[in-house]
Protein backbone atom coordinates (compact mmCIF):
# COMPACT_ATOMS: atom_id res chain seq x y z
CA UNK A 1 0.00 0.00 0.00
CA UNK A 2 1.47 3.53 -0.79
CA UNK A 3 1.64 5.52 2.21
CA UNK A 4 -1.41 7.60 2.25
CA UNK A 5 -0.63 11.40 2.56
CA UNK A 6 -2.00 11.96 5.86
CA UNK A 7 -0.08 9.90 7.44
CA UNK A 8 3.27 11.13 6.04
CA UNK A 9 1.71 14.52 7.04
CA UNK A 10 1.94 12.99 10.74
CA UNK A 11 5.08 11.36 10.58
CA UNK A 12 6.26 14.92 9.31
CA UNK A 13 4.92 16.37 12.83
CA UNK A 14 6.62 14.24 15.14
CA UNK A 15 10.07 14.37 13.06
CA UNK A 16 9.86 18.06 13.78
CA UNK A 17 9.56 17.70 17.50
CA UNK A 18 11.85 14.76 19.22
CA UNK A 19 12.06 14.64 22.65
CA UNK A 20 14.42 12.65 25.50
CA UNK A 21 13.13 9.60 27.06
CA UNK A 22 10.74 10.45 29.62
CA UNK A 23 10.24 14.36 28.52
CA UNK A 24 8.04 13.28 25.30
CA UNK A 25 5.68 16.07 26.33
CA UNK A 26 4.83 17.59 23.05
CA UNK A 27 4.56 14.00 21.31
CA UNK A 28 2.29 12.85 24.05
CA UNK A 29 -0.07 15.45 23.22
CA UNK A 30 0.24 15.45 19.77
CA UNK A 31 -0.86 11.87 19.59
CA UNK A 32 -3.78 12.21 22.04
CA UNK A 33 -4.98 14.84 19.82
CA UNK A 34 -5.16 12.42 17.16
CA UNK A 35 -6.25 9.70 18.67
CA UNK A 36 -9.20 11.90 19.60
CA UNK A 37 -10.57 12.89 16.12
CA UNK A 38 -11.28 8.91 15.64
CA UNK A 39 -14.46 7.38 16.36
CA UNK A 40 -14.36 7.01 20.43
CA UNK A 41 -16.74 4.09 20.51
CA UNK A 42 -14.30 1.47 20.73
CA UNK A 43 -11.92 3.59 22.25
CA UNK A 44 -10.37 3.52 26.21
CA UNK A 45 -7.42 5.76 26.51
CA UNK A 46 -4.77 6.10 29.68
CA UNK A 47 -2.09 7.73 30.05
CA UNK A 48 1.18 6.32 31.82
CA UNK A 49 3.80 8.90 32.52
CA UNK A 50 4.73 10.07 28.64
CA UNK A 51 3.20 6.88 27.15
CA UNK A 52 -0.22 6.38 26.03
CA UNK A 53 -2.59 3.21 26.42
CA UNK A 54 -5.36 2.58 23.76
CA UNK A 55 -7.55 -0.42 24.22
CA UNK A 56 -9.71 -1.17 21.11
CA UNK A 57 -12.37 -3.68 22.39
CA UNK A 58 -13.26 -6.71 20.46
CA UNK A 59 -16.61 -8.07 20.18
CA UNK A 60 -15.63 -11.17 21.91
CA UNK A 61 -13.25 -10.10 23.97
CA UNK A 62 -11.30 -13.59 24.73
CA UNK A 63 -7.89 -12.66 24.53
CA UNK A 64 -5.95 -8.75 24.08
CA UNK A 65 -3.59 -8.14 21.20
CA UNK A 66 -0.73 -5.79 21.85
CA UNK A 67 1.31 -3.30 19.32
CA UNK A 68 3.83 -1.37 20.08
CA UNK A 69 5.45 2.07 19.32
CA UNK A 70 8.28 3.72 21.22
CA UNK A 71 8.43 7.16 21.36
CA UNK A 72 11.75 9.43 22.01
CA UNK A 73 14.53 10.24 20.53
CA UNK A 74 18.15 11.09 20.27
CA UNK A 75 20.44 14.20 21.40
CA UNK A 76 21.94 14.21 17.70
CA UNK A 77 21.99 17.56 15.41
CA UNK A 78 20.37 16.59 12.44
CA UNK A 79 21.64 17.13 9.14
CA UNK A 80 19.22 15.80 6.54
CA UNK A 81 18.38 17.40 3.53
CA UNK A 82 14.72 17.74 5.10
CA UNK A 83 12.44 20.76 4.85
CA UNK A 84 10.60 19.15 8.04
CA UNK A 85 13.77 19.00 10.00
CA UNK A 86 13.73 19.12 14.05
CA UNK A 87 12.39 22.35 15.57
CA UNK A 88 14.91 21.30 19.13
CA UNK A 89 18.25 21.85 17.85
CA UNK A 90 20.53 19.04 19.46
CA UNK A 91 17.60 16.42 19.02
CA UNK A 92 16.46 14.16 16.38
CA UNK A 93 14.35 10.80 15.71
CA UNK A 94 17.27 9.73 14.39
CA UNK A 95 16.28 6.11 15.50
CA UNK A 96 13.06 5.77 13.26
CA UNK A 97 10.22 6.51 16.34
CA UNK A 98 8.71 8.61 14.23
CA UNK A 99 7.80 6.07 11.65
CA UNK A 100 7.17 4.02 14.71
CA UNK A 101 4.85 6.22 16.18
CA UNK A 102 2.67 6.95 13.24
CA UNK A 103 2.45 3.18 11.42
CA UNK A 104 1.04 2.83 15.74
CA UNK A 105 -1.15 5.57 14.57
CA UNK A 106 -1.99 4.08 10.95
CA UNK A 107 -3.48 0.59 12.65
CA UNK A 108 -4.91 1.82 15.25
CA UNK A 109 -6.82 4.19 13.09
CA UNK A 110 -8.39 1.24 10.88
CA UNK A 111 -9.57 -0.47 13.58
CA UNK A 112 -11.33 2.18 15.16
CA UNK A 113 -12.89 2.76 12.19
CA UNK A 114 -13.65 -0.67 10.80
CA UNK A 115 -17.78 -1.20 10.49
CA UNK A 116 -17.54 -3.98 13.07
CA UNK A 117 -15.44 -4.77 15.92
CA UNK A 118 -12.47 -7.78 15.80
CA UNK A 119 -13.31 -10.78 18.30
CA UNK A 120 -10.46 -9.69 20.16
CA UNK A 121 -8.71 -6.62 22.58
CA UNK A 122 -6.68 -4.73 20.62
CA UNK A 123 -4.15 -2.52 23.09
CA UNK A 124 -1.79 -0.03 21.16
CA UNK A 125 1.11 1.00 23.59
CA UNK A 126 3.18 4.01 22.73
CA UNK A 127 5.88 3.65 25.08
CA UNK A 128 8.76 6.76 25.85
CA UNK A 129 12.17 6.18 26.60
CA UNK A 130 13.03 3.33 24.71
CA UNK A 131 16.70 5.12 24.15
CA UNK A 132 17.06 5.26 27.79
CA UNK A 133 16.92 5.13 30.63
CA UNK A 134 13.99 2.41 29.01
CA UNK A 135 10.61 2.94 29.51
CA UNK A 136 9.35 -0.53 28.69
CA UNK A 137 10.23 -2.71 31.95
CA UNK A 138 8.58 0.82 34.61
CA UNK A 139 5.58 0.96 31.76
CA UNK A 140 5.37 -3.06 31.92
CA UNK A 141 4.86 -2.54 36.13
CA UNK A 142 2.36 -0.31 36.55
CA UNK A 143 -1.02 -1.09 36.91
CA UNK A 144 -2.38 0.89 34.20
CA UNK A 145 -0.57 -1.61 32.01
CA UNK A 146 -1.21 -4.41 33.72
CA UNK A 147 -5.32 -3.41 33.94
CA UNK A 148 -4.98 -4.10 30.06
CA UNK A 149 -1.89 -6.51 29.96
CA UNK A 150 -2.05 -8.21 26.23
CA UNK A 151 -1.77 -12.16 25.55
CA UNK A 152 0.43 -11.41 22.87
CA UNK A 153 2.80 -8.56 21.42
CA UNK A 154 4.43 -6.97 18.46
CA UNK A 155 6.72 -4.50 17.41
CA UNK A 156 9.01 -3.57 14.82
CA UNK A 157 12.13 -1.42 14.18
CA UNK A 158 13.00 0.67 10.92
CA UNK A 159 16.49 -0.82 9.36
CA UNK A 160 17.88 1.58 6.70
CA UNK A 161 19.58 -1.65 4.91
CA UNK A 162 16.48 -3.26 3.27
CA UNK A 163 14.25 -2.11 0.51
CA UNK A 164 10.88 -0.86 1.20
CA UNK A 165 8.79 -4.49 1.00
CA UNK A 166 11.06 -6.13 3.23
CA UNK A 167 10.00 -7.63 6.63
CA UNK A 168 13.20 -9.36 8.05
CA UNK A 169 12.88 -11.63 11.66
CA UNK A 170 13.50 -14.84 12.95
CA UNK A 171 12.49 -16.77 16.13
CA UNK A 172 14.78 -16.66 18.79
CA UNK A 173 17.39 -14.19 19.89
CA UNK A 174 16.86 -11.12 17.63
CA UNK A 175 18.46 -7.95 19.29
CA UNK A 176 21.32 -8.53 22.13
CA UNK A 177 21.42 -7.67 25.90
CA UNK A 178 22.52 -4.35 26.71
CA UNK A 179 24.23 -2.06 29.50
CA UNK A 180 25.02 1.32 29.62
CA UNK A 181 28.83 1.61 30.37
CA UNK A 182 30.26 5.03 32.11
CA UNK A 183 33.49 5.25 33.77
CA UNK A 184 35.02 8.04 35.85
CA UNK A 185 38.25 8.53 36.03
CA UNK A 186 39.28 10.90 38.92
CA UNK A 187 43.28 11.84 39.17
CA UNK A 188 45.19 14.76 40.33
CA UNK A 189 45.35 17.78 38.17
CA UNK A 190 47.72 20.72 37.23
CA UNK A 191 50.03 22.34 35.16
CA UNK A 192 50.87 21.23 31.63
CA UNK A 193 54.45 21.72 32.14
CA UNK A 194 54.73 19.50 35.38
CA UNK A 195 53.20 15.96 34.85
CA UNK A 196 55.44 14.24 37.09
CA UNK A 197 53.23 16.33 39.92
CA UNK A 198 50.03 15.12 38.28
CA UNK A 199 47.97 11.82 37.15
CA UNK A 200 46.78 12.71 33.45
CA UNK A 201 43.44 11.27 33.46
CA UNK A 202 43.33 12.12 29.47
CA UNK A 203 46.33 9.55 29.32
CA UNK A 204 44.17 7.66 31.43
CA UNK A 205 41.12 7.34 29.42
CA UNK A 206 43.01 6.79 26.00
CA UNK A 207 44.71 4.00 27.46
CA UNK A 208 41.53 2.24 29.38
CA UNK A 209 39.24 2.76 25.96
CA UNK A 210 41.93 1.03 24.44
CA UNK A 211 42.74 -1.84 26.48
CA UNK A 212 38.20 -2.22 26.39
CA UNK A 213 38.55 -3.65 22.89
CA UNK A 214 40.84 -6.16 24.00
CA UNK A 215 38.18 -7.96 26.08
CA UNK A 216 35.90 -8.10 22.71
CA UNK A 217 39.12 -9.61 20.98
CA UNK A 218 41.32 -11.64 24.12
CA UNK A 219 38.13 -12.44 26.48
CA UNK A 220 34.77 -13.50 24.55
CA UNK A 221 35.16 -16.99 22.57
CA UNK A 222 35.34 -15.46 19.17
CA UNK A 223 32.22 -17.88 18.06
CA UNK A 224 30.45 -16.28 20.22
CA UNK A 225 29.38 -12.30 19.82
CA UNK A 226 30.31 -9.00 21.65
CA UNK A 227 30.45 -5.35 21.40
CA UNK A 228 32.10 -2.63 23.23
CA UNK A 229 31.73 0.95 22.13
CA UNK A 230 32.82 4.44 23.82
CA UNK A 231 30.67 6.66 22.24
CA UNK A 232 31.90 9.69 24.27
CA UNK A 233 34.34 11.01 26.02
CA UNK A 234 34.74 14.13 28.22
CA UNK A 235 37.85 15.11 29.81
CA UNK A 236 40.08 18.48 31.32
CA UNK A 237 38.91 22.74 30.96
CA UNK A 238 42.14 23.73 28.35
CA UNK A 239 44.74 22.55 26.76
CA UNK A 240 47.64 23.57 28.68
CA UNK A 241 45.98 22.20 32.07
CA UNK A 242 46.59 18.53 33.03
CA UNK A 243 43.07 17.29 33.30
CA UNK A 244 42.06 15.95 36.94
CA UNK A 245 38.97 13.89 35.72
CA UNK A 246 37.98 12.01 32.60
CA UNK A 247 34.48 10.36 31.75
CA UNK A 248 33.87 7.51 29.54
CA UNK A 249 29.96 6.67 28.12
CA UNK A 250 29.54 4.09 26.34
CA UNK A 251 27.38 0.81 26.13
CA UNK A 252 28.11 -3.29 25.69
CA UNK A 253 26.14 -5.55 24.20
CA UNK A 254 26.31 -9.31 24.57
CA UNK A 255 24.62 -12.77 22.89
CA UNK A 256 24.22 -13.93 26.24
CA UNK A 257 23.82 -13.05 29.86
CA UNK A 258 26.44 -15.03 30.91
CA UNK A 259 28.68 -13.15 28.43
CA UNK A 260 27.44 -10.05 29.72
CA UNK A 261 28.92 -11.13 33.13
CA UNK A 262 32.21 -12.15 31.97
CA UNK A 263 32.75 -8.65 29.76
CA UNK A 264 31.87 -6.84 33.00
CA UNK A 265 34.39 -8.56 34.82
CA UNK A 266 36.93 -7.68 32.35
CA UNK A 267 35.99 -4.09 32.74
CA UNK A 268 35.99 -3.97 36.10
CA UNK A 269 39.94 -5.72 36.13
CA UNK A 270 40.84 -3.50 33.49
CA UNK A 271 39.51 -0.58 35.41
CA UNK A 272 42.09 -1.38 38.71
CA UNK A 273 44.81 -1.77 36.54
CA UNK A 274 44.29 1.53 35.11
CA UNK A 275 44.13 2.96 39.04
CA UNK A 276 47.05 1.42 40.02
CA UNK A 277 48.72 2.44 37.07
CA UNK A 278 48.19 6.09 36.78
CA UNK A 279 47.75 6.08 40.96
CA UNK A 280 43.62 7.49 40.58
CA UNK A 281 40.20 6.46 41.19
CA UNK A 282 37.45 5.22 39.31
CA UNK A 283 33.87 4.83 39.28
CA UNK A 284 31.95 2.10 37.25
CA UNK A 285 28.28 2.91 36.61
CA UNK A 286 26.27 0.38 34.66
CA UNK A 287 23.14 2.63 34.00
CA UNK A 288 20.19 1.11 32.37
CA UNK A 289 20.55 -2.46 31.45
CA UNK A 290 18.50 -4.09 28.67
CA UNK A 291 17.65 -7.85 28.14
CA UNK A 292 17.81 -9.66 24.60
CA UNK A 293 14.95 -9.69 22.16
CA UNK A 294 13.71 -12.78 22.57
CA UNK A 295 10.90 -14.01 19.08
CA UNK A 296 8.51 -16.56 20.42
CA UNK A 297 9.16 -19.68 18.29
CA UNK A 298 5.90 -20.62 16.98
CA UNK A 299 4.56 -17.60 17.10
CA UNK A 300 6.92 -16.04 14.88
CA UNK A 301 7.15 -18.68 12.31
CA UNK A 302 3.68 -18.94 12.60
CA UNK A 303 4.14 -14.87 11.16
CA UNK A 304 6.97 -16.04 8.61
CA UNK A 305 4.56 -18.64 6.98
CA UNK A 306 1.69 -15.75 6.98
CA UNK A 307 4.03 -13.45 5.26
CA UNK A 308 5.29 -15.71 2.37
CA UNK A 309 1.50 -17.20 2.10
CA UNK A 310 0.09 -13.83 1.79
CA UNK A 311 3.34 -12.11 0.42
CA UNK A 312 2.03 -8.70 2.07
CA UNK A 313 5.47 -7.84 2.39
CA UNK A 314 9.21 -9.96 1.38
CA UNK A 315 10.64 -11.78 4.12
CA UNK A 316 13.63 -12.44 4.38
CA UNK A 317 15.20 -14.47 7.70
CA UNK A 318 17.91 -12.51 9.26
CA UNK A 319 20.64 -12.83 11.58
CA UNK A 320 20.48 -11.42 14.78
CA UNK A 321 22.08 -7.93 15.21
CA UNK A 322 23.49 -6.63 18.39
CA UNK A 323 21.14 -3.79 18.41
CA UNK A 324 19.12 -3.38 22.02
CA UNK A 325 15.45 -2.98 22.28
CA UNK A 326 13.57 -2.61 26.22
CA UNK A 327 10.74 -4.17 24.01
CA UNK A 328 12.91 -7.51 24.95
CA UNK A 329 10.96 -6.70 28.77
CA UNK A 330 7.17 -7.17 26.69
CA UNK A 331 8.48 -10.05 25.22
CA UNK A 332 9.73 -11.89 28.07
CA UNK A 333 6.22 -11.84 29.55
CA UNK A 334 4.41 -11.93 26.95
CA UNK A 335 4.90 -14.36 23.69
CA UNK A 336 5.69 -12.38 20.26
CA UNK A 337 7.67 -10.74 18.25
CA UNK A 338 9.85 -8.03 16.95
CA UNK A 339 10.28 -7.60 12.94
CA UNK A 340 13.33 -5.50 10.98
CA UNK A 341 10.76 -3.21 8.63
CA UNK A 342 12.66 -2.27 5.29
CA UNK A 343 13.41 1.63 5.24
CA UNK A 344 16.02 1.69 2.49
CA UNK A 345 18.15 4.74 3.65
CA UNK A 346 22.41 4.75 3.42
CA UNK A 347 22.30 6.09 6.39
CA UNK A 348 22.09 3.99 9.53
CA UNK A 349 20.48 3.90 12.69
CA UNK A 350 21.86 7.23 15.11
CA UNK A 351 23.58 9.24 12.26
CA UNK A 352 22.81 13.05 11.65
CA UNK A 353 21.88 12.18 7.78
CA UNK A 354 19.38 9.11 8.34
CA UNK A 355 15.91 9.39 5.74
CA UNK A 356 13.90 6.36 6.73
CA UNK A 357 11.93 5.99 3.34
CA UNK A 358 8.32 6.85 3.97
CA UNK A 359 7.20 4.23 1.79
CA UNK A 360 7.69 1.55 3.99
CA UNK A 361 5.00 3.28 6.58
CA UNK A 362 2.26 1.87 4.28
CA UNK A 363 3.57 -1.22 4.03
CA UNK A 364 3.87 -1.56 8.09
CA UNK A 365 0.24 -0.93 8.20
CA UNK A 366 -0.82 -2.81 5.90
CA UNK A 367 1.21 -5.76 7.11
CA UNK A 368 0.14 -5.21 10.97
CA UNK A 369 -3.43 -4.41 10.13
CA UNK A 370 -3.79 -7.56 7.83
CA UNK A 371 -1.94 -9.74 10.13
CA UNK A 372 -3.80 -8.39 13.08
CA UNK A 373 -7.42 -9.25 11.42
CA UNK A 374 -6.06 -12.64 10.73
CA UNK A 375 -4.83 -13.18 14.49
CA UNK A 376 -7.83 -11.39 15.90
CA UNK A 377 -10.21 -13.70 14.54
CA UNK A 378 -9.10 -16.16 17.00
CA UNK A 379 -5.97 -17.70 15.60
C1 LIG B 1 17.32 0.04 18.20
C2 LIG B 1 18.33 0.83 18.95
O1 LIG B 1 19.15 1.50 18.35
N1 LIG B 1 18.29 0.76 20.29
C3 LIG B 1 19.26 1.35 21.15
C4 LIG B 1 18.96 1.00 22.57
C5 LIG B 1 19.84 1.73 23.58
C6 LIG B 1 20.10 0.93 24.82
C7 LIG B 1 20.90 1.67 25.88
N2 LIG B 1 20.57 3.04 26.05
C8 LIG B 1 22.39 1.53 25.56
O2 LIG B 1 22.97 2.44 24.97
O3 LIG B 1 22.97 0.52 25.94
C9 LIG B 1 20.65 0.84 20.77
O4 LIG B 1 21.62 1.60 20.95
O5 LIG B 1 20.80 -0.30 20.29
Amino acid sequence: MATPAKYIDIRRSLHRIPEPGFAEFKTQQFLLDYIATLPQERLEIKTWRTGILVKVKGSVGARTLGYRADMDALPIQEDTSYEFQSTHPGWMHACGHDVHMTIGLGILTHFAQRDEPVADHLLFVFQPAEEGPGGALPMLAAEEFQAWRPDLIFGLHIAPEYPVGTIATRPGILFANTSELFIDLIGKGGHAAFPHQANDMVVAAAHLTAQLQSIISRNVNPLDSAVITVGKIEAGTKQNIIAERARLEGTIRTLSMDSMHKVKGRIEALVKGIEAGFECRAEIDYGANYCQVYNHDEITREFMNWLKETQVARLHECTEAMTGEDFGYFLAEIPGFMFWLGADTPYGLHHAKIEPSEEAIGVAIDTMTRYLEWKAAGR
